[in-house]
């Protein structure tokens, strides 16, 4: 059986190599010949999969996707076509609550912040969305959610977008659709960013077109810019390059990018695939996981806002991912060669972080570290 892989996707070869004859390539640069042939292809966010991909593709009988989004997937087509489709729902959830807490923690030291005084708004709260709300509980700030979907079913617990947007820190974790009755292309547009006060703090982790970047950039050249948080980007691999310098945080569309997250996503499709060949699957991603550089580790002493920067950054540091973006800014393919040579990154429940204090080891926990290894 014949199997295309983007190349930036871990373990393919561990989990297909023994019955499939695996070819990997750059995910940007698949072409219809390469698919001639092909009974399974494995993508990630990069690819459009859609019609004019597909031309030649007539042994293709499974697509599957390692990311969370599926904007780049024709469904519909595949489900025409009688192709199998598999995505990796919540594969990365947990990296990118990783690295929203690295953000606010990073946002609060360079403005002389208390998280726990600050109110953030969680707009989409889905896999990624809910993480990043637990987070912000832990670290006792004021949490706002805010989604219309989920606010039909359950209507308490929620707030508008109108209320979202007064938020200290507004976090986006939304699909980006176009349709329906919520839409989130250009959810924040010239006229909403307009609205917004110079003291506020807007993140992105989800995609670039939620925002409407040239309207941001405006904003951003005037007297009361707003503090950005911005890993997506509209128009990726482009960059719009003037309004990097008006960001806080600029990295290239890896909030998702840790190892657990990667090869979750892989595995999904392992499974989905295997399933779908009747053949027996391994049912833990964990083993496939090297051991991380540092597993244990024991505070001393009361928790504060210091010794939680200190321990994120101790396994994931943002601040290391802005500079690499600042420093590669403008040279030709930059955005997707540092994806590609993105470093290893754990999620912070790969250290265990033991505490005499058991308010110390409940906030710790609350945050993503975990207990006992
Ligand atoms: N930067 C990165 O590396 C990553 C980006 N993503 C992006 O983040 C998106 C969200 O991921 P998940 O949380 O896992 O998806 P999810 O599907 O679990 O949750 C999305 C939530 O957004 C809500 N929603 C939809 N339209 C809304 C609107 N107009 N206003 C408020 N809420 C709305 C939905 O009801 C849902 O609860 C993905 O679709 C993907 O595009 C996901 C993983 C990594
Ligand atoms: O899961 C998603 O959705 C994402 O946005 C991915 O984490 C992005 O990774 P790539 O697919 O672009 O490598």
């Amino acid at each position: 059986m014949k199997l295309l892989a983007d190349e930036n996707m871990p373990y393919v070869q561990t989990l297909f190599g023994d019955w499939a004859e695996v070819t990997t390539c750059a995910g940007r640069d698949i072409t219809p010949e390469q698919l001639k042939g092909v009974e399974v292809l494995l993508v990630r966010s990069i690819t459009q999969v859609n019609e004019a991909l597909l031309t030649k593709a007539d042994s293709l009988r499974f697509v599957g996707t390692a990311t969370i989004g599926c904007d780049h997937i024709d469904t519909e087509l595949l489900a025409q076509r009688n192709i199998t489709f598999a995505s990796a729902p919540g594969c990365n959830k947990v990296a990118v609550g990783d690295y929203v807490l690295a953000a606010l923690l990073t946002v609060a030291e360079h403005k002389g912040w208390l998280l726990k005084e600050k109110t953030i708004a969680v707009v989409g709260v889905g896999n990624t969305g809910s993480q990043v709300a637990e987070r912000a509980h832990a670290l006792g700030m004021e949490v706002l959610l805010c989604d219309p979907f989920k606010a039909q079913q359950s209507p308490t617990g929620f707030v508008e977008l109108a209320q979202a947007l007064t938020a200290d820190i507004i976090s986006f974790h939304v699909p980006i659709t176009r349709d329906g009755a919520h839409p989130t292309w250009h959810l924040l547009d010239e006229e909403v960013i307009h609205q917004l006060h110079g003291d506020q703090v807007l993140i992105n982790a989800c995609r670039g077109e939620v925002w409407d970047n040239n309207a941001l950039l405006l904003r951003q050249q005037g007297a009361n810019p707003l503090t950005l948080v911005m890993d997506v980007w509209e128009h990726e691999p482009e960059v719009l390059a003037p309004l990097v310098k008006h960001t806080l945080l600029a990295t290239p569309h890896i909030a998702g990018y840790s190892l657990e997250g990667k090869a979750r996503g892989t595995f999904a499709l392992y499974q989905a695939l295997k399933t779908q060949y009747g053949q027996e699957v391994m049912n833990s991603v964990e083993q496939l996981l090297p051991t991380p550089p540092i597993t244990h580790i024991t505070c001393a002493g009361e928790y504060d806002q210091d010794l939680c920067t200190r321990l994120v950054r101790l396994i994931y540091d943002i601040k290391a991912d802005d500079r690499a973006f600042r420093a590669a800014l403008g040279q030709h393919g930059f955005f997707d060669q540092l994806r590609k040579q993105y470093p290893q990154r754990r999620e912070l429940g790969s250290l265990a972080v033991e505490s005499t204090q058991i308010d110390v080891q409940n906030t710790l926990h609350g945050l993503g570290f975990s207990a006992q290894r």
